[in-house]
């Protein structure tokens, strides 16, 4: 039993940009405000690496094992699966593409992630949905934020 949804932010800001910031597997924390920390136990950055994120204190869970599964520098694709952590997200999986909005001139930047994750017992689709959905929220905001401040400089 699974849930899933894809979220859209608009960034006024290069894709480029964005995608450069999105596309550092080794450094989620750069805009995911609930990341302290990342350390890479397997490969470089690159497909089939594996990291363990830490999280910030204060929450429920303090890791996550997270492996990318792909990194399309050309399409603009990232996909990576959680496959540990003492959370209680299983067969979690997120695809982040880019996009230029034609319509905006100066080329803004749409992002769209996308997740599927198991339902875990006790716990309703609804709420599943609910609490991952703000949570990828925060970090697509942060992303926004980040990005949009990089390109006024
Ligand atoms: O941004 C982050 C960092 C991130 C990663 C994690 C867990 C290690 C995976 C957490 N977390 C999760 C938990 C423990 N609760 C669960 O497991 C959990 C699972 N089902 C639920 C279903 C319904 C209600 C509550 C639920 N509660 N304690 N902390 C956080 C805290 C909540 C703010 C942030 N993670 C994502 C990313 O894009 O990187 C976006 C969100 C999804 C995962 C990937």
């Amino acid at each position: 039993n699974q849930c899933g949804a894809s979220l859209v932010q608009t960034i006024d800001a290069p894709l480029p940009l964005v995608w450069s910031m999105i596309r550092r597997f080794d450094k989620p924390q750069a805009y995911k405000q609930f990341v302290r920390s990342c350390t890479m136990s397997a490969g470089n950055g690159g497909i089939g690496s594996v990291r363990e994120v830490m999280l910030i204190s204060g929450l429920p869970a303090e890791t996550s094992t997270e492996r990318l599964e792909k990194l399309d520098d050309g399409m603009h694709v990232m996909i990576f699966s959680i496959i540990g952590g003492d959370h209680r997200l299983l067969n979690y999986r997120s695809t982040t593409t880019l996009h230029v909005d034609e319509e905006a001139k100066g080329g803004k930047t749409v992002v769209v992630e996308s997740y599927v994750v198991d339902v875990p017992v006790g716990n309703s689709k609804e709420d599943t949905c609910s609490f991952i959905e703000t949570i990828i929220g925060c970090n697509l905001r942060s992303l926004a934020r980040i990005s949009e401040k990089m390109a006024c400089t």
